[in-house]
């Protein structure tokens, strides 16, 4: 027996949906994923102490539809996050507080304003709930201090003999050393509360109306972290609300909110909210200054049209009415005004849509570079909206100049990169530097944002950060403002699937062991004892490697699903090889829950909020152990439970699945799972034994390399495997496959009967029967 199999063996059966909390069965009452019994603040204690209001739990909620049917708990409600707004005790005008059952407890308004006007921490506390939310924050570069370094350097120099200058060239470098070791950590005071933005950090009344319609009670880690950071406003004279780990608030620790920041935190946790509160705000205070002034401020960049466009609708939702406006990047329009005779440009090469198959699931496209412009056209709208957010490459196409050259935005005073270490990563590299460089004010702030962050990631950012105030300190004509800091909070484990989803890694041995076992997915009923088969109800996302394999996987998956259920319109797929226009018309009906299964490539795996989606199926290994991360991470968001990601691997996998394995171990030891005994503490089981992760190979550095840019090279051949198709997913429906092989099988039949003799089908036809299947990997 191959060993490998036993991966698939040891893990648990995932629990039937009946007893099971599903994704789709709407929203938690707590997003948060760490640190929920955490009582917090001097008014915990009383608030336990009120007496529970009976009925005000979300499951008495009448629903609408039957829960199984509610794939995305109730869409069309725009507070569907938590308990509906106007309704008593559920939100507006009333405290809800989240206890460890996830009972909710009301507080009068009143109480409310109260309580979070009042809410402060000393040093202490501050600690223990950033540390019981696992929040870890600090300063990875402080340019002050080098400035002030190299100052003394420079003197010291001077003083010295020529001989002792390597010696204190040396002593520079052990100290920076030392301080990159010691990295100051902050405690900022944490926001337990949204009602805090109004009370402790006095954003707009309209703003904080906003956020309230969204539904948005209880803070996630991230917001927890990140707000109090980005709101808080440097005291002159007075002291930070931010203390360091010294506990001294002294200058160099006083960041209020001047810095650069680069953010790692948990798939789903809520950062889109999280840079854009701070960016609105600002703006709005901005605007009081400088009324009229007129086109962007800030720019938010994403690696995919489907992430960028949701970004834009949530920036709209939470700046309803205070005339801040944000727009999507749209082919055709200019961000710069142009002098006429630059008017020029081949308006097919602006916003393309290929630009997503840059991702490295579609790495065919990543040859595509920013095309030249070419031709001349009509002069253009120019963007006005204060927040625009675009893809790099339809905004670098956007910049480019006659020439070639990049206009400058010296008017942006936020660079958002969401999804930062894809952006920066070498297939959109280029591109984002070039933006950023474009970015010219002195004054700029730069957040990076993601799920997974590499140290190169971290490195490439200081460098950025040096070099870009190296060439505005070249050419400033007036002194330059003091350099800030680059900050950076974690939440919870770096590059750690979230710790609330059911992950399982089952080996299929083959493609055709990989079709049969998506199936059982897909008719779980067939397969209910099964205890290596998990139940994965609808909606759910597929990953294939490529392009052409998801389109061959969904003909091959088209007539699964029962005409009685919807048939074929509940089975689609979506690519970066479609029109923009069809991509917008799928992914709305798979919010809407009219579309079941979606096949899709690496183009969905990052950024995009399905909210009642109750799994994921990696019908092709990730690339990377990033990717994985992102993709399972398209369940369990806002702290959803009964999520579950489903991992198929062959013998072509092996050498690559420890990645994955890795991922699936820590998250799951995140989550509280004991070692050793298989019970975990949210009804999962260690799905990865030691001795089965010490069994599988290693992958070289080269070979991580080669899988992250080039995936699985034998599924790359579609059609050239050798004749052997292996790798082949066959392109004639299931439904196909079976007449034909029926028709076959009555031939044959007949044939026999007529022969006298009695095949082994005689008379007998097994509708749907896998056994019948002859088409995989024809
Ligand atoms: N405080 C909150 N309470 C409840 N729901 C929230 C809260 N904050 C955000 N959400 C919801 O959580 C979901 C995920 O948020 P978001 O898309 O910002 O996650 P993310 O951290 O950017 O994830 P990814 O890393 O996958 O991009 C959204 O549906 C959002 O509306």
């Amino acid at each position: 027996m191959d060993v490998f199999k036993l991966l698939s063996r040891t893990s648990k059966a995932t629990p039937a949906p009946s007893s099971q909390k599903l994704p789709s069965s709407g929203a938690v009452a707590n997003p948060q994923l760490f640190g929920r019994d955490a009582a917090e603040g001097p008014h915990a204690n009383a608030r336990k102490s009120r007496k529970r209001k009976r009925g005000q739990d979300k499951t008495d909620l009448p629903a609408e539809l039957p829960v199984a049917l509610d794939f995305f708990g109730g869409a069309s409600q725009p507070a569907q996050h938590t308990e509906k707004p106007t309704q008593k005790g559920r939100g507006q005008g009333t405290k809800s507080e989240q206890h460890q059952d996830g009972a909710l407890e009301t507080a009068s308004p009143e109480d409310m304003e109260e309580s979070a006007a009042e809410e402060d921490y000393d040093e202490d506390e501050r600690k223990r709930i950033l540390r019981a939310h696992k929040l870890k924050i600090v300063i990875l570069e402080d340019y002050k201090v080098q400035e002030i370094d190299s100052r003394d350097r420079g003197k010291e120099k001077k003083k010295r003999k020529k001989d002792k200058v390597e010696k204190i060239e040396r002593d520079a470098k052990a100290k920076k050393k030392e301080r990159k070791k010691e990295k100051k950590q902050l405690f900022p005071r944490p926001l337990t509360d949204f009602a805090q933005l109004r009370t402790a950090y006095g954003i707009s009344p309209r703003l904080a109306e906003n956020i309230k319609e969204q539904g948005y009670k209880v803070p996630t880690e991230v917001q927890l972290g990140a707000l109090p950071l980005l709101l808080s406003k440097r005291r002159d004279g007075g002291r930070s609300e931010i203390s360091s780990t010294n506990g001294h608030d002294s200058a160099d620790t006083d960041v209020g909110g001047d810095f650069d920041l680069l953010t790692v935190a948990p798939t789903g946790s809520g950062k889109t909210i999280a840079f854009l509160i701070p960016i609105i705000n600002s703006l709005l205070s901005e605007e009081k200054a400088s009324s009229n002034a007129k086109g962007p401020r800030a720019v938010i960049i994403a690696p995919t049209k489907e992430l960028a466009s949701q970004i834009v609708n949530e920036a709209r939702k939470l700046a309803r009415g205070t005339g801040i406006k944000a727009t999507l990047m749209r082919k055709g329009v200019e961000v710069v005004k142009r002098p006429e005779e630059d008017i020029e440009d081949d308006v097919d090469t602006l916003g393309t849509s290929s630009e997503e198959d840059r991702s490295a699931s579609d790495s065919e496209a990543g040859k595509r570079t920013a095309k030249k412009p070419k031709g001349r056209r009509r002069r253009a709208d120019v963007v006005k909206a204060a927040i625009l957010v675009a893809t790099p490459l339809a905004l670098l196409n956007a910049l480019k100049q006659q020439g070639g050259e990049v206009s400058q935005l010296p008017s942006i005073r936020h660079l958002v990169l969401d999804e930062a270490d894809v952006l920066l990563d070498p297939l959109f590299c280029e591109q984002t530097l070039a933006i950023w460089t474009a970015c010219t004010s002195p004054l700029l702030r730069v957040g990076l944002w993601s799920a997974t962050m590499g140290s190169n990631i971290e490195d490439l950012t200081m460098q950025t950060l040096n070099s870009r105030w190296t060439s505005l300190a070249s050419s400033a004509t007036e002194s330059l403002p003091p350099r800030h800091p680059l900050i950076r909070l974690v939440v919870g484990l770096r590059d750690t699937a979230i710790p609330n989803i059911t992950h399982k890694l089952i080996y299929a041995a083959t493609e055709q062991g990989k079709l049969l076992g998506l199936r059982q997915l897909l008719h779980p009923t067939a397969t209910a004892s099964s205890e290596t088969t998990p139940w994965l109800l609808p909606p759910f996302l597929i990953f294939t490697q490529t392009i052409p394999r998801a389109i061959a996987l969904h003909s091959e998956l088209l007539y699964d699903i029962p005409p009685e259920a919807g048939g074929s319109s509940r089975i689609a797929v979506l690519h970066a090889d479609l029109s923009s226009s069809a991509r917008e018309a799928i992914m709305t009906r798979f919010r809407r829950g009219e579309i079941w299964v979606l096949i899709t490539t690496d183009l969905l795996a990052r950024g995009v909020d399905f909210r009642g989606l109750n799994g994921v199926v990696n019908y092709d290994v990730p690339n990377s152990a990033a990717a994985y991360v992102h993709r399972v991470g398209r369940t369990g968001r806002a702290g959803r439970e009964g999520g579950v990601a489903v991992t198929f691997y062959t013998k072509e996998d092996i050498p690559y699945i420890k990645n994955v394995a890795n991922v699936i171990r820590a998250s799951e030891n995140l989550r509280g799972t004991k070692s050793g005994d298989g019970e975990g503490e949210v009804g999962g089981g260690e799905s990865i034994k030691g001795w089965l992760l010490d069994a599988l190979p290693t992958p070289t550095k080269r070979e991580k390399q080669m899988l992250k840019k080039r995936g699985v090279e034998a599924r790359r051949r579609v059609k050239d495997d050798g004749g052997k198709g292996t790798m082949r997913i066959s392109t004639k429906s299931g439904y196909d496959r079976r007449r034909d092989n029926n028709l076959q099988g009555a031939k044959s039949a007949s044939r026999g009967r007529v022969d006298g003799g009695a095949g082994p089908r005689a008379g007998k036809v097994d509708m749907g029967s896998e056994s019948d299947f002859e088409g995989f990997g024809e």
